[in-house]
C-alpha cells in the first residue's frame, strides 16, 4: 500500500507537513476522534517583511529631492494615497519603488518574525501558511516573495506560501494581517482577523470584538491558545 505520506509528498521532503496530514489519517482509521488543529496564515508585508521601513528607504535614495513622509506620520494603508496628498507626482514616484526589481526581496525582517514563525510551525495541533498578495506588476515580487522566505526561513517554508489576491477565499483560525480591512468575495471569511501594528494602522481604532497583535513580543502563543478547542 503506498503510504498517504508518500502520495502527498513524493519527494519525501517536507516531512512535518505531511506527517500532520498522515497523523489524521491514522487517527480516523483507528477510530481515535481527530485533534483539532489550529490554522494561522501569517501575512508577509507589515509583518514578517517591513514594506514600509525598506519603501522609506528607497524612496528616499531614489528621489532625495522629494519631499518624504516619517514613518510615525503614516496614515492608511496605501502609502501612494499618502504620498500623492502631498505632491500628485509622487503617488506615480512611490509606486514606482516596489515595483522596482529587488524591493520586495531587499525588505528586512520585522522584528521577532522570523523567530516567531519558526517557533508556530513547530507547536504541537498547528498549522501555518503566509498567506500574501502580490502586486499585479508581477516582473519581480511573486519571485522575491518566494526567494524572501527561503532565505530568511528556508527551503522548506516554501511549501507554507499562499499567494492570492484575495485572503477571503483562504480557510484558517486566524489571519494575522496589517491591513485593517480584508474584503474579498467571500463574505464571511473563515478567519478571524488580527490586526498586525504598523505605523499606518496605530491611530486605527478597532470595533471590539476585533483584537490587535502589537508586535511579535506580544502574547502571540496567548492568541493561538484562545482560538484552541
Ligand atoms: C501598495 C502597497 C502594498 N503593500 C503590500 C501589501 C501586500 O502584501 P502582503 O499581503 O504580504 O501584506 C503587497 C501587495 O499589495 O504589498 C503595502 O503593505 N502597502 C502598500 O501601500
Ligand atoms: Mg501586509
Amino acid at each position: 500500500m503506498i503510504s498517504l505520506a508518500r502520495l502527498t509528498n513524493p519527494r519525501g521532503s517536507g516531512s512535518r507537513l505531511s506527517g500532520a496530514l498522515t497523523q489524521a489519517f491514522c487517527a480516523v482509521h483507528q477510530g481515535r476522534p481527530e485533534v483539532r488543529r489550529l490554522r494561522v496564515l501569517v501575512d508577509m508585508d507589515g509583518v514578517l517583511a517591513d514594506f514600509e521601513g525598506g519603501f522609506l528607504q528607497k524612496f528616499r535614495d531614489a528621489y532625495p529631492e522629494e519631499p518624504s513622509i516619517e514613518l510615525q506620520d503614516r496614515r492608511g494603508f496605501w502609502v501612494s494615497a499618502q504620498y500623492g496628498e502631498l505632491h500628485p507626482d509622487l503617488c506615480e514616484k512611490a509606486i514606482s519603488i516596489w515595483e522596482s526589481k529587488n524591493f520586495f526581496i531587499d525588505l528586512e525582517p520585522i522584528p521577532g518574525a522570523v523567530e516567531a514563525v519558526k517557533e508556530m510551525v513547530n507547536m504541537k495541533d498547528t498549522d501555518v501558511f503566509i498567506c500574501t498578495s502580490p502586486i499585479k506588476k508581477y516582473n519581480y515580487c511573486p519571485y522575491e516573495k518566494y526567494a524572501w522566505v527561503e532565505k530568511h526561513f528556508g527551503k522548506e517554508f516554501l511549501e507554507l506560501m499562499v499567494l492570492t489576491r484575495d485572503k477571503t477565499l483562504v480557510a484558517g483560525n486566524l489571519l494575522i494581517d496589517d491591513k485593517p480591512d480584508i474584503s474579498g468575495v467571500e463574505l464571511y471569511p473563515k478567519w478571524e482577523h488580527i490586526l498586525f501594528s504598523a505605523c499606518h494602522n496605530m491611530h486605527v481604532q478597532l470595533r471590539p470584538p476585533k483584537r490587535r497583535l502589537h508586535s511579535w513580543a506580544d502574547g502571540w502563543k496567548t492568541l493561538l491558545d484562545s482560538k484552541r478547542q
